[in-house]
């Protein structure tokens, strides 16, 4: 998810021979300016390149996508209407009939309304507040049309287990089109008379691109369905039955519901063991492997319980794949950065309403004021669920710092929530416990089965020719008679080298990595989905979430980082059952790259120091005011990822000591036009615009501020600032336009020992970071083991690795460090210290710390050593071989020796 090895390293190059190459040039100054903090004059913007490349192009030629389109059903049943005399904001609630469901407890029966969300799923939800005045949103996805597949329970212990079927050729089923069950036919009920098929209600003229992009999006919403139909549902009888397990959640009455609503006959390994717990309104931490049913073990619950269900999620395009997947009893919404603000109003307002049974948020959504105080002036919020939990812990494969936000104070205290329900198939017992303990969870509520399905067939090799390796393999059995498998490589030129291969050698792929447009991914998707490409060959990008029952194989070109990301991976095969088959290719070189990369966010005392001066004004009295740092200028001058800059801030907010309190990212240089009113005049009736003369600069007839500094004198947030020159807006008075995005927060206390706080942040960084290397050795460890020293006597035999690599990958989770017999990193070098000096007399006119050295030696690039001046450099990547504390030590001996130079 977060890792950005799918767009970072890929300049990663082979050792370069030795020849001297002309210097780079230097890297931005390293000075701490005060003014950075707060700027008043914009910068000029480049425009930056398309992402995508010329995918448009490519996929306007594109055979497959010109075959699905000209295939397009002409009588689709959705309506699209847009009136013209409409303001700017698009959303689209499908409501059934009055009565579909009587229901005296909640609102949660008596209609069943779908919102129609103008977004596009981006990689992560970005805490971002964006103003209505510049928005322009993508397309939104339908999610109405969730045909629920009703399928044998082939995973997990309590429902009866078949043996694993070995997979034909041919045998996929499709993706979501399963309508038998129990050998019965059921019904399914044609809704388009009903309800008068897909109902947009949307407010403002949409360009003809817009709309041919929203009618391409819905009929991939229909044709990755299957053109399944809907499950005919009995309203009162699911009443009735909720009813029933609510006064007495037995496994009998459970069943009975479950049956209703999901269409399944019983539950999996620890499903029932979690909804009872949730139903008891006990905290609760479930670990089930992948595709082993999580969802459902909230989904239950939020039909009989009365209140709200918050369903935290990672990813927007996770909580869109979510809502799509949500029994169609249950009302659901999402609130997400992608929406405009008046989306995110109108969800609110739903939800205040009743209108909105479980709501998908993302964690950053606990920044903003407005969703906490509609959540916690809420009647009931019945259950939070936090799903891939382990995110919350910074000893997991994804640490993301806006998960630190979901503890257990802020949960039950502020928001009153009855009961949290933490979701994952990847944790180790380290991380179980930092969930634990940030949930307040007692070890009494840990639902845990094995994390890994038996129905995988593990395979390693090593590599030799690697893409002749992968033909090969692709083309002998088991694979060649896999229908529908995913290649997962580390980086996003790979996904392209490997998709053009293997479409010259007949086999039809698609690649899919978060560089291209939302939009064409989801189109591969749905082509993947609709069994159109037989592969996907993709990034990490590629797969939370995704529940494509028929993936029958799972090929990893490169070494995964962890175990936990290769089991995340390997999960998406075997979903329905079926035994898979996983490939693993690896070799020394890609394990030295990515071990190299995971140093990438790796920062110094030092540098953590300087943050922290800028973070905190000298200024005595600086508590209570709203402060700034524009991301992509700050970045720089730290030398540190945006994500590390967002983890000090979050670790400075919620960590032992609150010093500031974050809130919204938003851009925070805004330059205004008057239109009406006199300026003057104008400032005479709204203060706000009386400070902003004050504070702005002129130029070119245009009012240029920074919005804290015009948010601090009027004693407002920098939201509600923008929230009052929204409305100047709509009243024709002005115009503005906003740029700069940066982290916002207020300061609450200012620390007194600088230092020591820089130590001890530091310390605790360099563990995430040493964890994040401790990973990928277990990873490369266990596929080492399994092709060189694996015991064959365990049951593995020739490509057969299964047995010893679940044995490594259950140890792992388990806590059994075993990563110890293979030390294939170097830990010194002959010419390591003279390639250091040489390197820094050629480029004596640049500043550089040890890790700075170290990071060229090692190929890696970071904000102020970006790869397309440094990989120039031949020293570029000469050492991923060895440790790189080992170069780092050797840069700092040599940049004492340095004369000359400041060596910090
Ligand atoms: N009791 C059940 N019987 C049959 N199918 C089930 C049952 N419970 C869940 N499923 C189906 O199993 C599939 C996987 O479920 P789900 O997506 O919730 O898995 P998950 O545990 O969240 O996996 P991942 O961690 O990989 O996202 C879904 O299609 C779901 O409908």
């Amino acid at each position: 998810m977060e890792s950005d090895s799918d767009s970072d390293g890929s300049h990663i190059s082979a050792t370069p021979p030795r020849k001297s190459t002309p210097s780079p040039p230097p890297p931005p100054p390293v000075v701490v300016s005060k003014k950075s903090r707060i700027r008043i004059k914009p910068s000029k913007s480049k425009p930056k390149p398309d992402p995508s490349g010329s995918s448009k192009t490519q996929s306007k030629s594109d055979p497959i996508q010109q075959a699905t389109l000209l295939s397009l059903p002409t009588d689709l049943p959705f309506q699209i209407r847009r009136p013209s005399d409409a303001p700017s904001i698009s959303y689209s609630i499908e409501t059934l009939p009055a009565g579909y469901f009587s229901s005296s407890h909640s609102a949660s029966f008596s209609k069943i309304r779908r919102p129609l969300l103008n977004l596009e799923p981006s990689e992560v939800e970005q805490p971002v507040f964006t103003s209505g005045a510049s928005d322009s949103r993508a397309e939104g996805a339908d999610l109405r049309k969730r045909g629920k597949s009703q399928l044998p329970n082939l995973i997990g212990s309590s429902a009866p287990m078949p043996s694993v079927k070995p997979r034909t050729s041919g045998a996929g089923e499709g993706n979501f089109v399963k309508l038998n069950m129990n050998g019965k036919r059921k019904k399914f009920l044609n809704k388009r008379g009903k309800f008068g098929g897909k109902r947009y209600k949307s407010w403002r003229f949409k360009s003809q691109r817009e709309k041919e992009e929203e009618q391409e999006e819905a009929v991939g919403e229909l044709k990755q369905r299957g053109g399944c139909k809907r499950r005919e549902i009995d309203g009162d009888a699911v009443e009735e039955a909720a009813t029933a397990a609510r006064k007495e959640p037995s496994e009998e009455n459970l069943v009975k519901l479950l049956r209703l609503v999901h269409g399944y006959d019983c539950f999996r390994d620890g499903q029932v063991e979690a909804i009872k717990m949730v139903l008891a309104g006990k905290s609760s931490v479930v670990v089930l492997p992948t595709g082993a049913g999580k969802s459902l073990c909230y989904q239950l619950p939020a039909v009989i319980l009365p209140g709200v269900t918050l369903v935290v999620s990672p990813l927007v395009a996770l909580m869109i794949d979510q809502l799509r997947q949500l029994p169609h009893v249950i009302m659901g919404g999402l609130l997400s950065s992608t929406q405009t603000p008046e989306e995110a109003s109108e969800s609110l307002k739903q939800l205040r309403q009743g209108g909105i049974k479980v709501l998908f948020v993302s964690p950053e959504r606990f920044l903003n004021e407005e969703f906490l105080s509609t959540i916690s002036s809420l009647p009931a919020i019945s259950l939070v669920v936090i799903d891939e939990a382990h995110c919350i812990s910074e000893w997991s494969h994804n640490f993301r710092p806006s998960f630190m936000r979901l503890r257990a104070s802020l949960l039950h205290k502020t928001l009153n929530v009855r009961s949290v329900l933490a979701m994952t198939a990847t944790a180790t017992t380290t991380t179980l416990d930092a969930i634990m303990s940030a949930l307040d969870i007692p070890s009494t509520n840990l639902i845990q089965k094995a994390q890994l399905r038996d129905n995988f067939h593990l395979s390693v090799s090593l590599v030799r020719n690697r893409m002749k390796d992968l033909l090969n393999l692709i083309k002998s059995p088991p694979f060649v008679e896999v229908q529908s498998m995913i290649i997962y490589c580390k980086f996003q030129y790979e996904t392209d080298q490997i998709n053009r291969y293997l479409n010259d050698n007949n086999i039809l792929a698609k690649s899919y990595h978060s560089g291209i447009s939302a939009k064409e991914r989801s189109y591969v998707q749905e082509l993947f989905n609709s069994n159109k490409i037989r592969v996907v060959v993709a990034t990490v990008a590629f797969g939370m979430g995704l529940d494509k029952r028929d993936v029958g194989a799972v090929i990893h070109y490169s070494l995964p980082e962890s175990l936990e990301e290769y089991v995340q991976e390997i999960g998406r095969a075997g979903r329905d059952g079926r035994l898979s088959y996983c490939h693993l290719f690896y070799d020394d070189e890609t394990y030295f790259k990515l071990r190299s990369l995971t140093h990438s966010e790796g920062v110094d005392e030092y540098a953590v120091n300087k943050f922290l001066r800028e973070v905190f004004p000298a200024d005595k009295n600086s508590c209570g005011k709203i402060c700034s740092l524009i991301k992509e200028s700050a970045s720089r001058r730290f030398d540190m990822k945006e994500e590390v800059m967002l983890t000090l801030l979050t670790r400075l907010e919620l960590g032992d000591v609150q010093y500031l309190q974050l809130h919204p990212q938003i851009n925070v240089t805004g330059t205004l036009n008057f239109h009406k009113s006199p300026p003057p005049l104008l400032a005479q009736k709204v203060s706000a615009i009386a400070v902003i003369l004050k504070r702005s600069e002129t130029k070119h007839g245009q009012y240029i501020f920074d919005i804290p500094t015009v948010a601090n004198d009027m004693g407002v947030t920098a939201v509600e600032l923008i929230n009052q020159l929204y409305d100047l807006k709509l009243m024709g008075e002005i115009t503005y336009e906003m740029k700069d995005l940066a982290y916002c927060y207020r300061i609450i206390e200012v620390p007194t020992d600088l230092l020591s706080l820089s130590a001890d942040i530091t310390r605790w960084l360099s563990e995430v970071e040493n964890c994040k290397v401790r990973k990928m050795d277990a990873m490369f460890n266990a596929a080492y083991f399994a092709l060189n020293l694996c015991d064959t006597m365990q049951g593995c035999s020739g490509a057969n690795h299964t047995p010893c690599l679940q044995r490594k990958i259950l140890d792992y989770f388990s806590g059994v460090d075993n990563a110890d017999f293979c030390k294939k990193i170097g830990q010194s070098s002959p010419f390591l210290r003279a390639d250091i000096k040489v390197f820094l007399q050629s480029n004596s006119q640049a500043r550089f710390t040890p890790r700075a050295v170290a990071r060229v030696m090692h190929g890696i690039a970071s904000p102020a050593y970006p790869s397309t001046a440094w990989s120039k450099t031949h020293f570029w990547g000469r050492y991923t071989h060895i440790d790189f504390q080992v170069v780092m030590e050797a840069a700092k001996e040599e940049l004492k020796n340095f004369v000359g130079k400041d060596t910090l």
